[in-house]
């Protein structure tokens, strides 16, 4: 079995990308955002602003009104027209069983691009059934950022039955398992985060403060690795094996984010995405000296 290798911050500030001068927001990479619903806005407003703040060229958002208009709200930049993007991120704040036909349909098409994608939350079990009926048997191109309990429910879409007690107790073992047995990057997430790799990668993630234990941060998770596989989309069509250290980048950023807005005290996940940019800027600075 592979050794697990705990990512450090000199390796996440190779994976930043700056823009070049003769960059524009198309070059730098889109990101199309499936995430938030009726039920559940604020994950699209969470996700959209985490995404903007660790950087890209452009976010589209594609869900329903309510969750648009408080997007547009908070984030005039976004644009709410489907187009072209270099990834995905889908699934935190929808509940799959909520799903309207349309927006399923819409997810299936972002599912079946072949574009890299970031898959949370109640959309776990959907890409799990999906590449089973597919019959798809190779690696994708996406990462999966479970929590325990949406671990055991994805592990249960792959046929194979666990319990949350069993995952506490072995969880760098349980995401190893879901990793192969979905052909993903498994991300999973808690006080410590393991990456997975299908094809041998394991990386830990240890040091967020754990205030970060508090609503919607995983929304904010997911839009901070999609910015980050959007940005890379080259790099990762030339080896998947990038994928691994993009979401260890992710969540070790997500982790200085807190610190930077906790000092300490209690926060809140949108205080977590507003302090994304700071700790970038720190790394950037470290890594010119
Ligand atoms: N402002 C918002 O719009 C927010 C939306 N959220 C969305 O709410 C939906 C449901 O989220 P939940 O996952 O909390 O689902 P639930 O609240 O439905 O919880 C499902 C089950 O998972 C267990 N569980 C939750 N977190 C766990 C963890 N870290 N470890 C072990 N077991 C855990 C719970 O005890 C429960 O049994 C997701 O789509 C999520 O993205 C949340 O992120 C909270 C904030
Ligand atoms: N005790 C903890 N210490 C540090 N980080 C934690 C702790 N518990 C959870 N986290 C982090 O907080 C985030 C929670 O994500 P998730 O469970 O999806 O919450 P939500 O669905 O509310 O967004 C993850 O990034 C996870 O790693």
């Amino acid at each position: 079995m592979s050794e697990w290798t705990a990512f450090t911050d000199d390796d996440a500030a190779r994976w930043i990308s700056v823009p070049a001068p003769d960059d524009d927001k198309y070059s730098r990479g889109v990101l199309g955002a499936i995430t938030g619903s009726t039920s559940y806005p604020g994950a699209a407003v969470l996700s959209v602003q985490a995404a903007h703040r660790t950087g890209v060229g452009m976010v589209r958002y594609l869900g329903p009104r309510h969750p648009s208009e408080l997007v547009l709200a908070r984030r005039p930049e976004v644009v709410t027209a489907d187009g072209r993007v270099q990834a995905w991120v889908i699934g935190s704040g929808i509940d799959e069983q909520a799903l309207k036909p349309k927006r399923r349909a819409r997810i299936i098409r972002a599912l079946e691009s072949g574009d890299p994608a970031v898959i949370d939350a109640g959309v776990l079990g959907l890409f799990a059934e999906h590449r089973l009926t597919a019959g798809g048997g190779g690696r994708t191109k996406s990462i999966l950022t479970p929590h325990f309990s949406e671990l055991v429910a994805l592990l249960g879409r792959t046929g194979i039955d666990t319990d949350v007690d069993a995952v506490k107790q072995a969880p760098a073992d349980w995401a190893v398992r879901a990793a192969e047995a979905s052909g993903s990057v498994v991300l999973l997430k808690g006080n410590t985060t393991y990456i997975a790799d299908p094809d041998g990668a394991r990386l830990t993630v240890s040091g967020a403060p754990s205030w970060l234990a508090t609503a919607g941060s995983g929304d904010v998770l997911g839009g901070v690795l999609g910015a980050l596989v959007a940005t890379h989309r080259d790099a990762i069509d030339a080896d998947a094996g990038a994928l691994a250290p993009l979401a260890a980048t992710g969540a070790l950023l997500h982790a200085r984010a807190a610190e930077l807005a906790s000092a300490g005290g209690p926060i809140a996940a949108l205080d977590v995405a507003d302090a994304l940019g700071s700790a970038i800027k720190s790394w950037l600075n470290s890594a010119s000296h």
